[in-house]
């Protein structure tokens, strides 16, 4: 470890965030209900121009009229790019009740992108004096923001999360697809006239896990577009969970268990977990920083990925 100690990210569960566009307030309720730890009510991309105004007066009422429970409230905006962000923020922290936890800056390309909303809802706050302060989540999506990953992360002490948005970051990549996350039929490796597929989606997430990981951010994987495709779900949000990523976005109810499922520790690997730190504590007992542990190597870094997993089955088991 570097003489600069890791953050550590904001100690709430962020298993799934459920998507919901926000000129469709007949689901809202279905949100409320699911089984999720943060709601994403959508003014961005799910909504069309013409609908922008009518969807922010929608989601700013349901703020205050919806039982949105313990559920993290969260609201993506427009882009930067557009005319529509800078009245979602002032409508946004001007009228809607302190329900709301946060809001999500999409297509994010440099450190100054963040600083412009931070001023901008920093300066909301204080005149209206909201008791409770916005925290921000971003999504990577562009080149410019892979490129510029690790200072987005360290751009401003509101920022809780940060997601990868395949769809758009293909588009931007020139990536050669329409699919949203998972697989790529074109993405493969060739041995002996075998195809072997491989993960296009890899170097971001990991590029943007490691970004998080320095900066005390939660690292979060998008969507994956294919509603129908359970298996297909369940690979991807394996993977990244692999990685280290906590949680996954749903697009649709369908994937919300998934979700669940993938980034919630098993009881299998939450008891490995704990016997592998009873071996740690009998060898240091012992007067050894290394043990075998089921015929493998245990070691001081055995116990730091141990207690990853035993901290997210306990940060779960508190929500
Ligand atoms: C994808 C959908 C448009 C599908 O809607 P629908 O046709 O209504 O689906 P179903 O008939 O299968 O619905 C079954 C029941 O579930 C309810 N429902 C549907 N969607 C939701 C939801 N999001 N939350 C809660 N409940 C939902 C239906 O009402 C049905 O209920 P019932 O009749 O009582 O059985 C739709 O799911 C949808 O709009 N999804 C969200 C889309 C969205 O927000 N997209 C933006 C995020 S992805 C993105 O932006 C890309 C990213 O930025 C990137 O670049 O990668
Ligand atoms: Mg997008």
């Amino acid at each position: 470890m570097s003489f600069r100690i890791q953050s550590a990210p904001p100690a709430r569960p962020n298993r799934c965030q459920l998507f919901g566009p926000g000129s469709r307030p007949a689901i809202f309720e279905k949100m409320a209900r699911s089984d999720v730890d943060v709601i994403n009510l959508d003014l961005e991309d799910s909504v069309s121009p013409d609908d922008k105004p009518k969807a922010r007066a929608t989601i700013i009422e349901a703020i205050g009229d919806v039982d949105w429970g313990r559920k993290h409230l969260s609201v993506r905006i427009n882009g930067l790019d557009t005319p529509y962000w800078y009245r979602d923020v002032v409508d946004l922290l001007e009228q809607a009740s302190d329900r709301l936890d946060q809001i999500m800056i999409p297509k994010v390309g440099c450190a100054e992108d963040i600083y412009a909303v931070d001023a901008l809802v920093t300066a909301i706050e204080r005149a209206t004096g909201r008791s409770k302060r916005i925290a921000f989540e971003v999504i990577i999506e562009s080149a410019a923001g892979i490129a510029n990953v690790d200072a987005i992360a360290a751009a401003s002490p509101r920022l809780q999360a940060m997601s990868l948005g395949a769809a758009d970051f293909a588009a931007s990549m020139g990536m050669q697809t329409t699919g949203i996350g998972g697989t790529q039929e074109n993405y493969y490796m060739l041995r002996n006239g075998v195809q072997h597929w491989s993960d296009p989606w890899h170097w971001a997430q990991t590029a943007i896990v490691a970004a998080c990981r320095s900066h005390g951010v939660l690292p979060v994987d998008g969507p994956f577009g294919d509603f129908s495709d359970d298996d297909g779900f369940r690979a991807q949000a394996r993977r990244s969970a692999t990685l280290g990523m906590v949680g996954k976005w749903a697009i649709h109810p369908k994937q919300v268990a998934l979700a669940n499922e993938v980034f919630t520790p098993s009881e299998a690997a939450v008891s490995e977990a704990r016997e592998i730190l009873a071996a740690m504590e009998q060898a240091r007992a012992e007067g050894a920083g290394a043990t075998v542990y089921k015929g493998r190597l245990v070691d001081i870094a055995s116990i730091k990925q141990a207690e990853v997993i035993v901290a997210q089955s306990e940060l779960i088991g508190a929500a």
